[in-house]
């Protein structure tokens, strides 16, 4: 365990910024980020931020699944402390007292790490590519939506209102001018972003009203992990700002296409930084062909990770309003209907874009799980289909299209649990098996429209 006080960088880096207050932050199972604001002075001097263990397992409606073997093994909450990772130390650009916001990782005061946290887990799988002299590398791509502030849950979001004062009434593909509609807050948006070092690279219009896409610069998985859940606060903070929301959910809007946060995914070699995907001839390496194997063989079983919420398998469904939302795990050369898109790239940059998951998802997770299915391929050498070349949207080897077979999957998969660990595995699914019973619960309008006076 790192001990704070012996960390100068740290100090001075406090010092510099003039920094009064800490936020010390950890993201749960669901991706939210939960913590413990601090006085600097008490953060430098030893103090110890702590949290019970159990805000891991909290679901997103803040209650805890009603599961007997989590009762049973966490009768009582257990502590642990948070100890900073010196990379993962950002200002917070909007604050109006000089903030830091520091990811934590978290240990029980036992000295083991807290095998429930989701960054915990993405290590645990770098680790296991770290041991083989591999280093996983990643780009994300996130959507999200621009909306109008709406305190109403039973009515439907609405397209945002720009600078011209007009509401964006219908798609705006990839149009500039749309983008600039809402210069203002995307101007504050990249000032946040350039203060906390967060590496965009490009921001579109993607296909819905309100819909826009900002690409990472590719790096390590666990630094750009951080920088989207950092993004996406940022994001949210912005749009307040501007009086709009910004939302990450799946599918927001019935009649728009969802919101997907796709990883990019290439493998170096740790001692000569070469890319492994990249084989002789120009070719991909079969490597790569076995990364696709495993892919291919285990996302649908690691759906959950991808698609975690009843919303999420809404953006999945085929039809209008589905934009290029992938049903399948078929892969293909700059094929965009299918869920593994190998871009067309020079060798050095020959990598994967894994399309499955929604804006929604935990990054720490999807990456963790993406890597874990391409390792065991990597592994076991496993074949992956050939190529589908056209439009697959009609064939291939399905998905979950719901998060009961999805929950059911992850449930028999057996070599992802022992991956990803098998005690977060099972709390995982506690957590979203939990939330399925709550959303299930709920009587909706459409049931009361359709049922109430006429069966
Ligand atoms: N840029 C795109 O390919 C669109 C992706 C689509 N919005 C999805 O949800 O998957």
């Amino acid at each position: 365990m790192s001990n704070r006080q012996d960390d100068p960088a740290l100090n001075d880096w406090f010092k510099t910024h003039g920094i009064t207050e800490v936020e010390c932050l950890v993201s749960d199972l669901t991706g939210i980020l939960k913590g413990k604001i601090m006085p600097a002075n008490k953060y430098l001097n030893g103090g110890r931020p702590r949290l019970p263990d159990s805000i891991f397992i909290q679901t997103v409606t803040g209650g805890y699944p009603d599961d007997e073997d989590i009762r049973f093994w966490n009768p009582a909450e257990r502590d642990m402390e948070l100890v900073p990772d010196p990379r993962a130390v950002y200002p917070v650009p909007w604050a109006e007292d000089p903030t830091a916001q520091i990811i934590h990782d978290c240990y029980y005061l036992t000295g083991e790490p807290v095998e429930l946290s989701p960054r915990h887990v993405l290590k645990r799988v770098l680790d296991l590519y770290e041991a083989r002299g591999w280093q996983a590398v990643v780009a994300p791509e996130v959507e999200f939506y621009l909306v109008k502030t709406n305190t109403d849950s039973d009515y439907p979001l609405e397209p945002p209102i720009g600078r011209s004062g007009r509401q964006e009434s219908s798609r705006q593909s990839f149009s500039i001018d749309a983008v600039n509609e809402f210069d203002p807050l995307f101007e504050e948006m990249y000032d946040y972003c350039e203060a906390m070092d967060l590496d965009l690279d490009t921001l579109i219009h993607e296909e819905g009203a309100g819909q826009m896409e900002v690409n990472f610069q590719h790096g390590d998985p666990l630094m750009l992990a951080d920088q989207v859940v950092m993004f996406k606060r940022t994001l949210r903070e912005t749009a307040l700002r501007h009086g709009m929301y910004a939302t990450f959910m799946a599918k927001p809007m019935a009649n728009e296409p969802g919101s997907s946060m796709h990883i990019h995914q290439s493998l170096l070699d740790i001692e000569s930084g070469r890319n492994l995907f990249a084989g002789d001839d120009d070719q991909p390496s079969r490597l790569f062909h076995h990364f696709l194997g495993g892919l291919q063989q285990y996302l649908p079983a690691a759906m959950l990770f991808f698609a975690p919420n009843v919303n999420s398998y809404r953006r999945l469904m085929r039809g209008e309003s589905s934009g290029s939302a992938p049903v399948n795990v078929e892969w293909g050369l700059d094929n965009r209907t299918v869920g593994l898109r190998v871009p067309v790239s020079s060798p050095e940059g020959t990598r994967v874009e894994n399309r499955l998951a929604g804006a929604d998802a935990n990054p720490y997770l999807v990456m963790a799980a993406s890597l874990a299915c391409g390792y065991l391929g990597m592994l076991s050498q496993i074949e992956p289909r050939p190529p589908m070349v056209g439009s697959a949207w009609s064939g291939g080897d399905k998905l979950p299209d719901d998060i009961g077979p999805a929950l059911n999957r992850l449930h028999d998969c057996k070599p992802l649990a022992d991956l990803l660990g098998e005690r977060f595995t099972n709390s995982y699914l506690a957590v979203k098996r939990a939330e399925h019973k709550a959303y299930f619960q709920v009587i909706s309008s459409w049931e009361r429209e359709h049922l109430l006076l006429r069966v």
